[in-house]
This record gives C-alpha cells, structure tokens and sequence, in this order.
C-alpha cells in the first residue's frame, strides 16, 4: 500500500465557471486557469501520482500546451487513474477537504464524490470530500481563491 499527497490553490476571479469535482456552482466568480480549473480535480490527480511516484499533473499536462487549455479536469483524473493502472496500483480511498470561504459547497458534495467514484471505477464509500472555511482568515478567508488538500491510497492489484 503507498500514500500520496496532493495540494492546489486556484484564484476566484469574475467571468470563469466555478466548477469542483465536476459540478458546476452557481457562483459570482469562478476559478482561474488553463484548463477548467477544478482544484479538487488537481488535488486529487497529484494525490494519484504522488502515491505511484510519477510527479504532478504540470509534468502531465503542461500549461504551455494548447490540447489541455480549458480541459475537463474529469478528463485529466481518468488519465491519471490510467496511469496507476498501468503500474497495476488501484484506487484503496480517497479523503479531499476543500478549503473555501464561499460559496456553501455542502449541496454539491455527493454529486462530487459520485464523479470522482466513476472516474475512478471505485464505491462511493471510498471517496471522501469535505469543506471547511477558515474563518475569514487568509486568501480563502478574504474569498480570493480556493485550495483542496487531498490524500489517496493505492495498492497493489
Ligand atoms: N465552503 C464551505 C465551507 C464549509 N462548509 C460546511 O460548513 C461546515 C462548517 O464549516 P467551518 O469552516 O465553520 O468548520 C463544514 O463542516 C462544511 O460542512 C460548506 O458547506 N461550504
Ligand atoms: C491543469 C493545468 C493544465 O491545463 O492547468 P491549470 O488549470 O492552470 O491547473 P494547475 O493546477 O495550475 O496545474 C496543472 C496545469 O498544467
């Protein structure tokens, strides 16, 4: 069994979807990036790698390159499973905690799990997404970005 760790901090800014584990929130703002900017997505991608030692999702999919601009971060997850796969590693859990002031992201959770769960051909009790504010403090306090710490164990198949 190995662990693997992920982290992503993306920017809110007007006029760009807010989408977390591939659901679309309704919000004012939405989150800055190359591709569609799913930080939970990212989070969870670098956790994958991370455990098989295969380094991050910017060593996969550059953001110089034009094929990943405004790509479907359920896309990017499935490549990175893909990848695991391939060094016979599959999916044991997955804890997330999305770290956001606002929007109230507590609806939109189990639509989240379920797509990281077919994503990641696992059940939904393998999956695990939280969010927590921080209380106004700092940028995710202030409404400037989102960050998602992620934790992923994989074994051996
Ligand atoms: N964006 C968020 C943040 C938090 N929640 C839920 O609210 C609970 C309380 O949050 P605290 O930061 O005050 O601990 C938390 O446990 C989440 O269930 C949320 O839905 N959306
Ligand atoms: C996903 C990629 C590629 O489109 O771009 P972003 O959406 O900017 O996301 P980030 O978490 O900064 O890193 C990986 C990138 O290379």
């Amino acid at each position: 069994m190995r662990i693997g760790h992920g982290f992503d901090v993306h920017a809110l800014v007007p006029e760009r979807l807010l989408i977390l584990g591939g659901v679309q929130i309704p919000y004012t703002l939405g989150l800055a990036g190359h591709s569609d900017a799913d930080v939970l997505l990212h989070a969870v991608c670098d956790a994958l790698l991370g455990a098989a030692a295969l380094g991050d999702i910017g060593r996969h999919f550059p953001d110089t390159d034009a094929r990943f601009a405004g790509a479907d971060s359920r896309v990017l997850l499935r490549h990175c499973h893909g990848l695991i796969q391939e060094k016979n590693f599959a999916v044991g859990n997955v804890d997330a905690t999305i770290v956001c002031q606002r929007p109230k992201l507590a609806p939109y959770i189990p639509q989240m799990r379920a797509h990281i769960a077919q994503d990641l051909q696992v059940p939904e009790d393998k999956i695990n997404v939280k969010a927590t504010t921080t209380e106004q403090l700092g940028y995710t306090g202030r409404g400037e970005g989102i960050a998602t710490h992620a934790v992923v164990l994989i074994q051996h198949v």
